[in-house]
C-alpha cells in the first residue's frame, strides 16, 4: 500500500512514516504511539492517521458527522470514553473510533468493544495502569573505548548511520589496525580482506558486525531497557493483575531488568563490584599501607637502642649520607616486617587475587627508607591491570545481559502496547458499565439489516439516559423515542426537547463509532451523514438568514440515508415565515428516505401550512402541580402537546369565575 492513498497522509507526512521500521504495518495496526515515533507526528497527528487508515481499508470516504452540532456531540462522546482511561496512550487511542456509515467498519469495532467490555475494571489495574507509557527511545548513548575500522567509504557511511554510538575509522592496512589498538580497548575491523590479521590488542574482523547491534554494541540495547525500566516493570505488573497472558518472560524480564543500573551498567555482579572498587580506592589504601609500614618502623626505631660506630657518624656527618644506610644495618628485618604489614594490608583492603597480589606487593619493598616511598610506576601498573580487568569483566557482562535482553526486544514492545491497550478497553468497560449502557444494533440504511431482513429505518430508543444531561446521570429520566421519517416534536418549555435531540444524537453517533449506548436498548440505522442544528440564538439578520436557508436547500438534496435533527428552526425569522420554511422542508425530506426530528413550538402552524399529513410527536405535561410542570420526558407518539401557555390558561379558567379564561381556552 502507498502511504499517500490514506486519506489526510500528503508527501511529507509520508516521508515522515516512512522513517518508521514499518510503515505500512504501523499505521495499519492503529497504534497512536507507536505511530507518533515518526518525526514530526504528534499523537493527535497520529490519531487522525490511524483513522486514516481504517477508512481506507473499508472503503470509508464518507463523513458521517456533517455539522458543528453533530460534531460537538462526538467530541463529548470522545470525552466521556477520555474521561475512564489512565494513560494518554488510551485517550489518543480512543480517537481512532468514528462514526462511520461502513458497515464492515462499525462490526469490526464492535467486536473489539464487545470484548473490551467483557473486562472487568480492576482498582489494582488501574493503579498499575498508571505507571506505563510507550516506549521509549534513549538517546544514543557514545562508547568511547571501541571502534570500528573499514577501508571501504560505503561500508563507512553504512557504520556511521548504523552505529552513531562507536567511531567508525578508515584502516589501509595492518598497521593502522595495530595503531588503532593502542588507542581503543577493542577494535572491530568490519572488511573480510583483514582476516586472520595478528596484531596486538583487542582485534576482531567481523564483517557483519553491522547486522548483530546487539553484540557490536550491547549499550544500545541495555540503555533500551533501563530508560524504560519502570514501564516495562508496570507493564509486567497489569499482565498479572489483569490475567493478561504477556508476550514476553516476566520472570526473566524482571531478573534481567535486576542485573541492569539505570545508566546502562550492570550491577549485582561481585567480581566487578570487587574490581570497581579496588580501582576506586587504590590511591587510598596505598597511602594507608604507607602508614601502617611507617608506624611499624617508628614503633620499632623507639624501641630499639642504636649504638653508632664513629666512622659511620662522622660519614653521616661529612657526606651528608642518609640515615637509610643505617636502617638497612641494624633494622633489616623490622623493616622487611614492615613491608610485609604493608603489603598485606594493600592486598586486603583491595581484596586482591593472588595474580594481583604480585604486582600490589612491587609497590613497596625498594631500598629501605623511613618514612616507607612507593613505587609509583608499580602503583601505575597495578592501576592498568585491574582497571582493564574491570573494563573485561564489565564488557563481557553486558554483552551477556544484552544477549539476554535481545529475546525479549521485540515482545516488550507487544508487552507494552498490551497494557496500554487494556486501558483502551477498559475505558470502554467503565463507560458501558457507569451509563448502564446496551450493544445497539444498526441495521441497513434500507430499514432492513444485513440479512435483509425488513425493518423499520430511523431510530428506536428504549429507556434512553443522556449522560450530556445537565442533571446528575441518576437522576436522569428514561426515554423511550422511536422515528422513521420526518416527524415534528413539540412540547411544553423545558419538557426536554433539546435535551431528547442531544439523546437522539449521542446514541446515533455512539452506535456508528461501533460503541455501546446509554440505553436499555437501541436499533438505529446505519446512517450516511448527521445533522444535528443547534437552535439559534435568536432571529438571524437578512444575509445570515439567506446562508441558512441556503444550508438547507443543500440538505435536502439527496437526502437518503441522512438523520436530521433541528432545534427550533422558527427562531431564525418571524413565525408566520418559519411555519412555512419549516413545511416546506420537511416536506422534501419526507420525499425522501431522510429521518428527520425537528423540534419546534409552531407544530400547529407548520402543520397546517404544509401539504402532507405531517407526523407530530409531543413531550406532554401531565399538569402544573405547584405551580411546576411535571413531564412525560418520553415523546408521546402522533400526539401535539399542549404548550406551556396553554397549560397556564387553562389553569386559570379553572381556577378563576371568568368568562375570559374560558373563552382564552377555546382559541388554542
Ligand atoms: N430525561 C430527563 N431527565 C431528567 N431531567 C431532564 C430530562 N430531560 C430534560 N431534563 C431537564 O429539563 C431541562 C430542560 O430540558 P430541555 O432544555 O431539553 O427542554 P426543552 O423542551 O428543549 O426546553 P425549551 O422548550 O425551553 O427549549 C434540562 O435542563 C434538564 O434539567
Amino acid at each position: 500500500m502507498e502511504l499517500e492513498a490514506i486519506p489526510g497522509v500528503g508527501a511529507k507526512t509520508a516521508a515522515a512514516l516512512r522513517e518508521l521500521d514499518d510503515p505500512v504495518a504501523t499505521v495499519e495496526s492503529g497504534d497512536v504511539a507507536a505511530i507518533a515515533r515518526a518525526p514530526g507526528v504528534n499523537e493527535a497527528r497520529a490519531a487522525r492517521i490511524a483513522r486514516g487508515a481504517i477508512r481506507r481499508r473499508h472503503g470509508d470516504d464518507g463523513r458521517v458527522l456533517a455539522t458543528d452540532r453533530a460534531r460537538e456531540v462526538y467530541r463529548e462522546a470522545i470525552d466521556l470514553l477520555r474521561e475512564r482511561t489512565v494513560t494518554d496512550y488510551a485517550a489518543k487511542r480512543l480517537e481512532t473510533f468514528y462514526p462511520s456509515a461502513s458497515a464492515s467498519r462499525i462490526e469490526e469495532a464492535q467486536s473489539f468493544v464487545a470484548s473490551a467490555i467483557e473486562r472487568e475494571p480492576d482498582p489494582a489495574v488501574r493503579e498499575a495502569l498508571s505507571g506505563v507509557e510507550p516506549l521509549t527511545d534513549p538517546p544514543t548513548v557514545r562508547v568511547r573505548d571501541r571502534c570500528l575500522a573499514t577501508a571501504d567509504a560505503e561500508t563507512l557511511a553504512r557504520a556511521e548511520s548504523a552505529v552513531p554510538e562507536l567511531s567508525v575509522e578508515t584502516v589501509e592496512e595492518a598497521r593502522d589496525v595495530s595503531e588503532l589498538a593502542r588507542s581503543y580497548a577493542t577494535v572491530i575491523v568490519l572488511d573480510e580482506e583483514f582476516a586472520g590479521l595478528d596484531v596486538e590488542g583487542d582485534v576482531h574482523v567481523r564483517p557483519n558486525a553491522l547486522d548483530e547491534p546487539a553484540e557490536t554494541v550491547p549499550e544500545r540495547l541495555l540503555a533500551f531497557f533501563a530508560a524504560n525500566r519502570e514501564r516495562l516493570e508496570a507493564a509486567a505488573t497489569i499482565h498479572e493483575a489483569a490475567n493478561l497472558s504477556p508476550a514476553a518472560d516476566l520472570d526473566r524480564l524482571r531478573d534481567a531488568l535486576a542485573r541492569l543500573d539505570d545508566d546502562g551498567t550492570v550491577v549485582g555482579d561481585a567480581e566487578l563490584d570487587r574490581l570497581t572498587a579496588a580501582v576506586d580506592d587504590l590511591d587510598a589504601a596505598v597511602s594507608t599501607a604507607e602508614s601502617v609500614a611507617d608506624d611499624r618502623l617508628r614503633e620499632a626505631i623507639r624501641e630499639r637502642d642504636v649504638t653508632i660506630e664513629g666512622t659511620d657518624f662522622l660519614s653521616l656527618v661529612e657526606q651528608g649520607a642518609r640515615v637509610d644506610s643505617l636502617l638497612d644495618r641494624e633494622l633489616a628485618d623490622e623493616y622487611d616486617e614492615a613491608i610485609e604489614r604493608a603489603r598485606e594490608h594493600l592486598a586486603d583492603a583491595l581484596r586482591l587475587e593472588p595474580e594481583e597480589a604480585e604486582l600490589a606487593d612491587r609497590v613497596f619493598g625498594g631500598d629501605p627508607s623511613f618514612p616507607v616511598e612507593r613505587d609509583e610506576s608499580a602503583v601505575s601498573r597495578l592501576r592498568t591491570e585491574l582497571s582493564a580487568a574491570r573494563d573485561r569483566r564489565a564488557a563481557r557482562l553486558k554483552a551477556e545481559l544484552a544477549s539476554d535482553l535481545g529475546d525479549l526486544r521485540e515482545p516488550v514492545e507487544e508487552l507494552v502496547r498490551d497494557a496500554l491497550e487494556l486501558d483502551v478497553e477498559l475505558a470502554i468497560a467503565r463507560f458501558e458499565r457507569d451509563f448502564d449502557c446496551a450493544m445497539p444494533e444498526v441495521v441497513g440504511p434500507d430499514g432492513g439489516d444485513e440479512a435483509g431482513t425488513a425493518e423499520a429505518a430511523g431510530f428506536r430508543i428504549e429507556g434512553g439516559r443522556s449522560p450530556l444531561l445537565d442533571v446528575d446521570f441518576g437522576d436522569a429520566e428514561p426515554i423511550d423515542y422511536a422515528v422513521s421519517g420526518a416527524t415534528l416534536l413539540s412540547g411544553v418549555n423545558s419538557g426536554g426537547k433539546t435535551s431528547t435531540l442531544d439523546l437522539v444524537a449521542l446514541v446515533v453517533v455512539l452506535a456508528q463509532m461501533g460503541m455501546p449506548v446509554p440505553a436499555e436498548s437501541a436499533t438505529v440505522e446505519r446512517f450516511e451523514e448527521v445533522h444535528y442544528y443547534a437552535k439559534s440564538q435568536g432571529t438571524l439578520d437578512a444575509g445570515a438568514f439567506e446562508a441558512t436557508l441556503r444550508d438547507f436547500g443543500d440538505l435536502v438534496e439527496g437526502a437518503d440515508g441522512r438523520l436530521v435533527l433541528v432545534d427550533e428552526l422558527e427562531s431564525i425569522t418571524e413565525p408566520g415565515a418559519s411555519a412555512k420554511i419549516i413545511a416546506g422542508i420537511l416536506e422534501a425530506l419526507d420525499e425522501q428516505d431522510a429521518t428527520a426530528v425537528f423540534v419546534s413550538h409552531l407544530a400547529r402552524e407548520i402543520r397546517d401550512a404544509a401539504d402532507f399529513e405531517v407526523a407530530v410527536d409531543g413531550i406532554e405535561a401531565a399538569g402544573l402541580v405547584d405551580g411546576e410542570l411535571r413531564v412525560n420526558r418520553s415523546p408521546r407518539k402522533g400526539h401535539l402537546a399542549r404548550s406551556t401557555p396553554e397549560l397556564i390558561v387553562e389553569k386559570l379558567a379553572g381556577d378563576r369565575d371568568t368568562d375570559f379564561y374560558g373563552d382564552l381556552l377555546e382559541k388554542f
